[in-house]
């Protein structure tokens, strides 16, 4: 390679970085049991200091090096100065050493638009929290005592949370950056937290084993805390072998590219396009597909309608299978955009 990065791996080299930032920030917060839980629309529509900071953390540290480019983050929240130790100003030399895609090479700045969701699963990490800072203190638990399972739920649920920057051109999903900030858990007190998985079709996809689900199983992958009847009845249309009920989209896409399930049916409004942005990336650049419940693509202009408002269904493979199982009754209750 010759010359300068092309722009685009400069800011996926930098998304990767302040992804990572953005994961510690999460941690933190969860530590420290103060979670400022604001409702926004409803009991299952939560903000809390986490979502708020690492928002602030991430579009300050992308407009800092790439004033020109369109930012649209989950979070509403005022214009104020950002405290300098939020600003993440590293970048991963490694991303940078890739070739770009011939296609996205000339791309300019301003041309680019990045939909972060700065911590998907949000409901399961307040619940997390309510059970690692219960008075019977989970966050220090006793081989096969009742708070042994409550620190083995909260650890689970932890893992559901997500950090999702996507990058989008002419409407399409062209970059993505996963961070998974409790990944590693499971190796107990002491063990580094956290990964890093990013993508981009017609490169490749990174920080991850690309694994298929069996083939000869249907292993539905959906909500666990915004369920409804058409949700359950979109499900069972599909004739799953097994039905995986976890929070956050990103964290869905995971289960998908790790070969734990083999579709991500979700009959519903409620997902948003920061949601789905940097997720469906990953997964097209694995030979995956994200669409609506009717096969759909969704568009990621800046100027979109932020909701998702015909459901997502996500494949590795077999994508026209799980489209032609969706029932009409579904496909009447979700119009396509
Ligand atoms: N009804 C809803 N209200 C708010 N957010 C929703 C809703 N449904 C889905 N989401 C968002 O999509 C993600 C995936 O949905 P689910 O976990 O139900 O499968 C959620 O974690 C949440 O993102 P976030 O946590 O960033 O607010
Ligand atoms: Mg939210
Ligand atoms: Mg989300
Ligand atoms: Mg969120």
């Amino acid at each position: 390679m010759s010359g300068s990065p092309a722009v685009v791996m400069r800011l996926v080299a930098s998304a990767y970085t302040v992804a990572e930032k953005a994961g510690a920030i999460v941690r933190k917060v969860l530590h420290s049991g103060e979670l400022g839980i604001v409702e926004k629309t409803g009991a299952n529509d939560l903000q809390t200091l986490a979502d708020r900071l690492a928002q602030q953390s991430i579009c300050a540290s992308l407009y800092r090096r790439f004033p020109k480019i369109t930012i649209i983050g989950e979070e509403d929240l005022p214009a104020e100065e950002i405290k300098e130790d939020l600003i993440e100003n590293g970048h991963s030399e490694e991303i940078l050493q890739k070739t770009c895609p011939a296609e996205y090479s000339g791309l300019k700045e301003e041309e680019l638009v990045v939909w972060v969701d700065p911590l998907d699963g949000t409901k399961e990490y307040t619940e997390a929290s309510r059970l690692l800072h219960h008075p019977t203190g989970a966050l220090t638990p006793h081989k096969g005592s009742d708070t042994s399972q409550l620190h083995s739920t909260a650890l689970w649920l932890l893992d559901n949370v997500t950090v999702l920057i996507g990058i989008a051109y002419e409407g399409k999903a062209i970059a993505g950056v996963i961070n998974q900030p409790f990944y590693n858990y499971q190796l107990g007190s002491g063990a580094e937290l956290g990964r890093t998985m990013w993508g981009m079709p017609g490169l490749g996809a990174f920080g991850f084993t690309l694994k298929e689900a069996p083939g000869d199983r249907r292993i539905i992958t959906t909500t666990r805390s915004h369920s409804n009847k058409v949700v359950t009845e979109c499900v069972d249309a599909m004739e799953p072998h097994e039905v995986i009920k976890v929070g956050g989209a990103g964290n869905k896409i995971i289960q998908l590219v790790e070969g734990r399930a083999s579709a991500y049916v979700f009959a519903s409004l409620g997902c948003k396009k920061w949601d789905t942005c940097a997720p469906e990336a990953i997964l097209t650049a694995v030979g995956g597909k994200l669409t609506d419940m009717h096969g759909n693509a969704y568009r990621y202009d800046a100027n979109v309608k932020h909701m998702n408002s015909a459901g997502v269904l996500a494949t590795l493979r077999n994508h026209e299978y799980y489209v032609s199982r969706v029932p009409q009754s579904v496909r009447q209750a979700l119009k396509t955009d």
